[in-house]
């Protein structure tokens, strides 16, 4: 019986042959493309410095992140079992985190009464679904995706309460950068065989850069919508680094001087 870390003891096996270009890798452009989400998640903690500069922080969220393009690149480096549950379960306590602590309090259930009892709420549904993954990691990765759909119906929400144009566009290429990153990582999943036939079996590699695009936007939204919820004296702005107009832009949140209180 293999061990749960020997290579290819996995329930998943992505569209990319293995070991076709190294012999210690066993799914090269997966892993290499992890490394570009491995990168790009490091760029989206750099949003947290404004915050940061305004008293609070944010190291739990920074470190999940980073550890979730870690353990993304572990799993397609061995596509071990306990590189698919470190991978599943990075992502899975990373959301945890990410909504323990962005959460905006106004969508919190009636018999939430504070962030505390959010916490709680946050931590042992997490619990539960930590036990839960071990059932059938196979499933866990769509079930993982379908959180997307409420961060979606959340976005729908603030945006119908906000006329600032910069944060429809944010939210509009959030959108774009996710429907692509899906329906590659479908169409690994289910026409895997077409790929093969057309020897371009890669489209799970360009989800793990296409998911970090999205995140790179999801951001500053998340901590856009933040700041004007839980620190009304600030004023967030959304802005693209160099300038607007650049072909390629990395976005980011920047908080305006508080109002002065006279
Ligand atoms: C202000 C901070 C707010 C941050 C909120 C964002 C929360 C981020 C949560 C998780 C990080 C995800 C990192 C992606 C790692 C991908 C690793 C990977 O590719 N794993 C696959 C196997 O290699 C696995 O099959 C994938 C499973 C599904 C992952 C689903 C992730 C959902 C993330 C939701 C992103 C929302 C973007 C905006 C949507 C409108
Ligand atoms: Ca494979
Ligand atoms: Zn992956």
């Amino acid at each position: 019986m293999p061990s749960i870390f020997s290579y290819q003891s996995a329930e998943v096996d992505w569209c990319e042959g293995n070991f076709e270009h190294s012999t210690v890798i066993a799914e090269y452009y997966n892993t290499v493309n992890g490394t570009t989400l491995f990168s790009l998640l490091l760029l989206t903690p750099l949003n947290f410095l404004v915050l940061e500069g305004a008293g609070r922080s944010f190291a739990d969220t920074k470190l999940s992140l980073l550890l979730a393009g870690i353990f993304s690149m572990y799993f397609h480096m061995t596509l071990s079992y306990v590189g698919q549950l470190l991978d599943e379960l990075s992502i899975l306590w990373t959301l945890a985190v990410a909504y323990s602590f962005w959460y905006p309090r106004v969508y919190f259930p009636r018999c939430i009464k504070s962030r505390k009892h959010f916490f709680w709420l946050s931590g042992v549904t997490t619990v539960i679904s930590t036990l839960m993954s071990f059932i059938k990691p196979a499933f866990n990765a769509y079930v993982l995706n379908c959180i997307a759909f409420h961060l979606l119906y959340l976005t729908w929400c603030e945006l119908k309460k906000c006329n600032d144009k910069r944060v429809h566009r944010m939210a509009a290429a959030m959108v774009v950068w996710w429907v692509l990153a899906i329906s590659s990582w479908i169409s690994d999943r289910w026409l895997c065989g077409l790929w093969q036939a057309i020897n371009f079996p890669y489209f799970h590699s360009f989800w793990h850069v296409l998911i970090a695009m999205s995140l790179l936007y999801c951001c500053p939204l998340v901590i856009y919508f933040d700041v004007n919820y839980e620190m009304p004296s600030f004023k967030p702005k959304l802005g693209y680094w160099p300038s607007d107009s650049w072909p390629v832009v990395v976005p980011y949140v920047a908080l305006e001087e508080p109002h002065k209180q006279c």
